[in-house]
């Protein structure tokens, strides 16, 4: 490069970078929580976000311990982050002015597709009880709430898993590789409990259209890249609408659950229309499935890769099984799946939460807004993100006095004399939390404490590769579309019937016996508080 040139390409970066520099100032109030990640403004925090892939947040927390909370500056947003557990209650209290519905209506827009019709329905009023996000959430809540509804929505799936594991232990046995087995069969399941018999997923030619769609959600919804980068995936997205929209327009869906009839009912009751239907049940699946197969397939882990672990919840959810017919006949009762009869599985299961959750819940900001008695000012338009992965990992002993960075399986197991650890409002956020904690909570955690209930009493989990180790799969590839960690890669295991369940019949029920406690697997903050 000549000498003119060089001293032009450095003169062209100095005046860019004082530029953005004074533009960052200038537009940033000094009430505004900190600023951080200034040092190539805009673009620092999209390279850290890049470097720390879903441990970002953690690691910012760390750098900068006394932020309650702080402003990262990316090109055409301000994003504020909260640290503060106290700051994570405030904000879900104040879900008129920060409100959730856009970050939905942006998915239904970019990532399924959906008409600008039906999109000016959705964002009408994203404030009110009578908007059309809140109605939603009023619409299908009593669907997963506990009652008969729910018990037969988790039992529909649970019969199919039951099923499959009748087959492999009729085999002998089955080679499998874990998450894909899991993957699979959970769509199967899951899904064939959601939408009946005529279940769009039962189609091969739609499991594989989702299984193309699916990684690319998250990309779409960013909306940074030409269509056409995404051609196969937007394809898959319509084969899988097409589906549905034969699903819906045939009345099918009549025969589902009652959790998908009121899902659609209350599409038909706001005007959507029927095409757009179709496409927003490719977002339903998103809820029903995403999320339940990373977390089914970390329990499983979990549990089978420490031996103490396996005899502890063995032993536990052996007390939930009733016996007839001279122990031929099993019976699983779901009741007792709960945190008094099983309380170190139970603790598993929220710690696999704490451990490998990534939920970050965003709200946008309607209107210039105080938080913290006056201390911050936070600005129309930006975002508001309550990392999970900081509240499951903060220190000073809300989590027990044991290391954060460790699993321990017994961490929630409530100790005698222990105080209650502060403010649980906010520290769980495996399901979210406030107005839109998740509302298939219920059917996810019963789903998936059950399968593993069911494969501890049936089976031994041998790992087939690695001289039989356990090897903890990393999860840097994740997306963050989800709320869980996915593993980079899988891992091959021999699913084993037990010589103990050999001969017998395995069935899962839902009544309260005499003695039975009522099922308390409550999770979520909310949940426990009720
Ligand atoms: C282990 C499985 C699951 C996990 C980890 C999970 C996690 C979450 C999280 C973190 C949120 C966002 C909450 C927030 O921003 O505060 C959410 C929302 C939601 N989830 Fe789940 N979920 C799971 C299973 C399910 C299932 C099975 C269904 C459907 C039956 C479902 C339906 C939904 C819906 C509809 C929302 C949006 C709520 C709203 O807009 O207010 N989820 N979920």
């Amino acid at each position: 490069m000549s000498h003119p040139t060089l001293v032009a390409a450095v003169g062209t970066i100095v005046a860019t970078y004082a530029f953005l520099w004074t533009l960052l100032r200038l537009t940033q109030d000094a009430k505004e929580p900190p600023l951080v990640l200034t040092t190539i403004p805009f673009l620092s925090p999209i390279m850290g976000m890049v470097k720390w892939s879903m441990d970002f947040y953690v690691h910012m927390r760390e750098e900068h311990p006394n932020l309650p909370v702080y402003t990262l500056r990316l090109p055409g947003t301000r994003v504020y982050i909260v640290n503060s557990t106290a700051l994570v209650v405030e904000v879900q209290r104040k879900w008129r002015t920060l409100i959730f519905p856009p970050v939905s209506a942006r998915a239904s827009e970019f990532a399924m597709g959906g008409s600008k019709k039906s999109l000016a329905i959705m964002r009408a009023d994203m404030v009110t009880d009578a908007g059309f996000m809140h109605g939603f959430t009023k619409a299908i809540h009593p669907a997963l709430s506990s009652g008969p509804a729910l018990d037969h929505l988790s039992g529909g799936a649970l019969k199919v898993m039951s099923e499959l594991l009748d087959g492999i232990t009729h085999q002998g046995g089955r080679d499998v590789k874990l998450y894909d087995w899991l993957r699979h069969n959970l769509l199967m399941a899951t899904t064939h409990s959601v939408y009946g018999p005529s279940n769009p997923l039962q189609d091969p030619k739609n499991e594989a259209a989702w299984r193309l769609f699916h990684p690319s959600i998250m990309f779409l919804m960013l909306n940074l890249a030409p269509l056409w980068v995404f051609r196969n995936a937007i394809k898959a997205r319509g084969v899988l609408a097409k589906a549905f929209l034969h699903y819906h327009t045939e009345g099918q869906y009549k025969d589902g659950s009652v959790y998908i009839r009121r899902w659609t009912e209350y599409f038909v009751s706001r005007g959507i229309l029927a095409d757009d239907i179709a496409k927003f049940h490719n977002g339903g699946l998103f809820a029903l499935i995403a999320n339940t197969v990373p977390t089914a397939f970390w329990m499983i882990y979990r549990v089978f890769s420490d031996d103490s672990v396996v005899r502890d919840c063995r032993d536990e959810v052996s007390k939930a099984v009733d016996e007839r017919e001279d122990g031929r006949v099993c019976t699983i009762n779901v009741r007792r799946i709960n945190k008094t009869t099983c309380p170190t599985l139970l603790s598993t299961f929220q710690e696999v939460f704490r451990v490998h959750g990534m939920a970050n819940s965003v709200r946008v900001v309607t209107e210039d807004h105080q938080l913290d008695g006056g201390r911050y000012l936070i600005k129309k338009g930006g975002l508001v993100m309550m990392p999970a992965r900081v509240q499951h990992h903060l220190h000073d002993g809300v989590w027990g006095n044991g290391d954060v960075d460790k699993f321990d399986h017994r961490r929630f197991v409530r100790k005698d004399g222990e105080p209650s650890r502060p403010n649980p409002a906010a520290v769980f956020r495996g399901f979210g939390g406030g107005t839109t904690l998740c509302p298939g909570r219920h059917f996810a955690t019963t789903e998936i404490l059950v399968l593993t209930a069911m494969l501890l009493l049936r089976f031994d989990i041998v790992p087939t590769a690695g001289s039989g180790q356990w090897i903890l799969p990393p999860t840097k590839n994740s997306s963050q579309a989800e709320a869980m960690e996915q593993p980079d890669h899988d891992i091959n295991v021999l699913l084993c019937p037990r010589k103990e369940a050999a001969g017998k019949k395995w069935h899962v029920s839902f009544t309260t016996g005499c003695g039975d406690t009522e099922s308390n697997t409550a999770l979520a903050a909310e949940d426990l508080l009720e």
